[in-house]
This record gives C-alpha cells, structure tokens and sequence, in this order.
C-alpha cells in the first residue's frame, strides 16, 4: 500500500498536479467526511480555487484525479482508451447489468455499434408524436394548479411525463405514469432511484456488502424492486418478441412499421426495443436478458436526466422574463395561436431561440454534473502521465462555469449559443452530454424531448418567478434540495 501510495504521488508530483494534504489511511477522505451532495460542489470550487483545474485526491488507498480543464477534459473524453467508467458507477449495476452506459471493452464496443442505429432520424421523426403527446398531459395536469400564486415544484410533474415517454418509445408500452402514478413500475422506478441516489452520497451504503449488513431493510427494499422492474421488462421484451415473430411468420413484418391490433386505428411505432430484437451479433440475435439491460439503462439514463434538464430549463425561463417573452413570441410565429395543435418535428427544428435556452440551462445546470473513468493503465493524457489504478472525475459542472470559456459565467445568455456566435464555443469545455466515443447516445432524442415539452408548457402558462430559489444538488444526476419552483398562470390568447 505505502508503495502503491508513493509511486501513484510520485507520478502525480512530476505532472505538477497538486492537492489537499493527506493523512494515513484516510488519504483525503476526512476532508470529505463533511460533505453532502449540497456542498460538493463548494468544495470542488474550493479544490480548483487552491491547487487549479488538476487536482489530485486520495480516497481511502485510492488515488484520484479530478479535473475542470477543458484541454484534459478534451485528451481524456476523445481517447479510445480511457472508456471504462469508475467504480461508484458500479452501484447501477444490479439495475442495469452491463449495459451501455456501465459496460467497457469488447461488449461496450459491440454495443455501442448496435444501439447508434436505434437513434436513427427515421426512428426519432415517430416518437416526436409521444413527446407532443405525453406533454399535453402534463399541461393539462397542471392547470389546477395554475392560478398564477401556487408555488409549483417542477420536478415531480416532469418526472411522471418523461417517465410516460422514455416507457413508450423505449418499451412500446403506455405506462400512463402521470395519470396513474401508483403504477408498480413507475413506484419502482422511483423508489430505486431515490435510493440509489441516496447511496451515491453515502461511502457507508456504497458498497453492496455493507449496506445488506447495516442497512438491511433499504438493502431489501431496493433489491425488491429492482426485481419488479425486471419482471416488468422481461414480460414486454417477451410480448414484444413474440409479435415480432408471428408477424414474420404471417407475412404482415415490416422492418420499420406495422400495424397493431390492440392500439386500433393508430399505427404502431417500432420501440427502440423493437430495433433491439432484429440486431444481431455476429449473426446471432440478441437475447432477452441483453436486450433488457440495455432497456433497463434506457428506462434509467433516459427519464431523470430528461427531467432535470426541463425542470431546470423552465426555472430559467420563469425567473427571466425577458428570455420568456421573446420565446414565446418565437413559438407563436412557429406553432401559431392553436394551443391543441400537435407538434411535428418541423416545428421543433425551426424553434431556435428555445434551443439556445435549452443548451444555456444544460450549461449551469447540467443534469450530469459529473462524469466518472477508471484508467486502468498508466497513460499520458494532455502531456501528463496519470498512473495506472487511478479514478478520474470530471468537473463538468465547474467546466461549465469557467470564466475562461463562457464570459460572465453565473448569468443566463442563451444567446452565447446562436447561430452568429457559432464556432465560438469548445465542444469539450461544453459537455453537457459528454462528447468523444462514449458520448450520449440519446443526446438528439432529449433535445427533441425537452423543446417538445417545455414549448408545450410555454403556450399554455405563463412562468412566474416564485417559490424558493434553487439549491444544487448531487444525487445520482442534478437536482435542487429546496425543489425547481415555479408559478404558472393560464395564458389567454
Ligand atoms: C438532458 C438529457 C440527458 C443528458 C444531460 C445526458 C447526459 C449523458 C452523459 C453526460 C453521458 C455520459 C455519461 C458517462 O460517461 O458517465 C450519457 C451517456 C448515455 N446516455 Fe445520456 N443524457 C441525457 C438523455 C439521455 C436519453 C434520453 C437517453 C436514452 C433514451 C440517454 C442514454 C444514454 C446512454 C445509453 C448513455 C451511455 C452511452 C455510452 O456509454 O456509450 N441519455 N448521457
């Protein structure tokens, strides 16, 4: 260990990458001892204020290295290498087996190429009608709450409709979450979330083995209804795959839309699942169990992710007026006076005012503040040599409000993203979804997403600026301990 310790420092000395003082056994972890998913990331500030955007960190034996600089951001996130994720990732597992988000290698590889064509422009155009759809629900659930003086949380509401969405165009199946919200898996999906979120900030509940023994009862819980969560994605997978079969055997398949029976009179959309079960590997179909750890990290990266970035997103817009003002003055002359019209893609595309607002509210507040790798080998990145065995977090978060890359970080410009300031923006200082080989794969799907529902949201109310202002916080994925609030008042036109 001492060895270990003193090579690893040794490496880190020669970079010139700095940190806080450690002491036997701890490493850094009782500067850590302290903190709290609200404070991380004062403390992370505190870090790159001391010692710069390289920092190096132990915790327990284990040596880390985090990082706001947007040129290392850029050597580690474009190298072919550096894809295997750290090891607090390890805690989805159970959820979501090794699929795409968790798997590395040879089956990361494999995937990744059979997923991209899941994401496909054709494939997306059909689910523009869920988005359009599942976002009129969540307006008209709404409304009684719109009188213009109720403080609304934002973040539950979004959560039931990119919950109905992410179930329909992932699975094929109508959840109706926001409507029925006692639902088993939509119950499920939650209490497993907030666990784990939980357990994200909690070294004690970390690992598997020491949570069954000191937390036996939450241990259980989540583990009950992880099984619920894959029963109910087996049970689709099989129905799914059974019809794909009988409507090759009849002769009515077409590889990329049929008719459905049960859903009379509408035509059936291919699920991303349905893409999953004609994929073949090496000849070789997928199988269920494949098929459903990649649907399980759909269900998973695909609705909270989704709801903070809209949560957030319309915070923003409540509490600038004159940014509402002029987006709603663009969703006019795109969309017209009809608040019931349907929303195609078109549409969508020409709202370039909304993307702007969009990209500035992932910018401060990135819905994945952080991103984890493990470097497995010793490896020069960005002309510094990072030993082998060392956990690398990227403060993306903290890149995203560094004065360097964006003038006037705190304030909201959506304009810094227009078209006539294009070119003027880092893709690797910029990296709400990633960026290199391991990037968000469903990055098109939630742009599309979030213009859908927060422009469905804009021509039904007007936001107000009321409630509590947001206090970030790490759990899992951003979210604000005091609730995104908002007041809504019925527009009238
Ligand atoms: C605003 C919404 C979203 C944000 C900000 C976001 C952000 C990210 C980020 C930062 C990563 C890299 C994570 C890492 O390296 O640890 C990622 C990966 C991923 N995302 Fe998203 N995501 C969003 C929505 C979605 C949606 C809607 C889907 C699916 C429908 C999705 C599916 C995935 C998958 C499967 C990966 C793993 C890709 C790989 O490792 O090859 N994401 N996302």
């Amino acid at each position: 260990d001492y060895l270990y310790r003193r090579r690893q420092n040794g490496f880190f000395e020669k970079a010139g990458i700095r940190g806080p003082r450690t002491i036997p056994i701890l490493g850094n972890g009782h500067n850590l001892i302290r903190e709290s998913p609200k404070t991380v990331f004062d403390l992370q500030q505190r870090l790159i204020n001391d010692f710069g955007k390289n920092i190096r960190i132990w915790v327990l034996h284990e040596s880390g290295f985090m990082t706001a600089d947007a040129r290392m951001m850029e050597a580690i996130l474009s190298s072919q290498q550096v894809i295997t994720k750290d090891s607090l990732y390890d805690m989805l597992q159970s959820w979501l087996g090794t699929g795409l988000l968790l798997s590395t290698g040879k089956k990361w590889h494999t995937r990744r190429k059979i997923i991209t064509p899941t994401f496909h422009f054709k494939i997306l155009e059909q689910f523009v009608e869920v988005f359009d759809q599942q976002s009129a629900v969540m307006a008209e659930q709404l409304y009684d709450r719109a009188d213009g003086k109720t403080v609304v949380n934002l973040f539950p509401a979004t959560c039931l409709a990119a919950l109905d969405i992410i179930a329909e165009t992932a699975m094929g199946v109508k959840i109706n979450a926001q409507r029925q919200p006692n639902f088993p898996y939509v119950q499920s999906v939650n209490i497993v979330s907030s666990i784990t979120a939980e357990r994200f900030m909690n070294p004690i509940q970390r690992l598997d083995g020491w949570m069954r023994v000191f937390f036996p009862r939450v241990y259980r819980k989540l583990h009950e209804n992880i099984k619920s969560m894959h029963d109910f994605t087996d049970g689709v997978i099989e129905e799914r795959r059974e019809a794909l079969q009988k409507s090759i055997a009849d002769g009515t398949h077409q590889a990329s839309q049929s008719n459905d029976d049960a859903d009379v009179g509408s035509k059936r959309r291919m699920a991303l699942l349905d893409v999953l079960l004609q994929s073949t590997v090496g000849g070789e179909p997928l199988s269920n169990e494949d098929i459903r750890e990649e649907v399980d990290t759909f269900m998973f990266e695909g609705h909270d992710t989704t709801t903070s970035g809209i949560s957030f997103t319309l915070y923003l817009i409540a509490r600038h007026p004159q940014v509402q003002a002029q987006l709603f003055q663009e969703i006019r002359e795109v969309i017209g006076d009809d608040k019931s019209r349907p929303v195609g893609m078109r549409e969508l595309n020409e709202l370039k005012y909304l993307e702007c607002v969009i990209k500035e509210s992932l910018r401060l507040y990135p819905p994945v503040p952080m991103i984890g790798r493990r470097v497995t080998q010793d490896v020069t990145l960005d002309g510094k040599l990072i030993p082998a065995n060392t956990n690398i977090i990227l403060l993306t978060y903290h890149a995203l409000r560094d004065p360097d890359y964006f003038p006037e970080p705190e304030k909201f410009i959506p304009e810094r993203f227009s078209a006539e300031r294009k070119g003027e923006i880092n893709p690797f200082a910029y990296t709400p979804f990633s960026a290199g080989p391991r990037n968000c794969i469903g990055q098109k799907f939630a742009m599309l997403e979030m213009k859908s529902t927060v422009s469905k949201i804009l021509r039904h109310f007007e936001l107000l600026p009321l409630g509590e202002e947001v206090q970030p916080q790490m759990n899992l994925i951003l979210r604000s301990s005091t609730g995104i609030n908002a007041g809504l008042k019925k527009r009238v036109y």
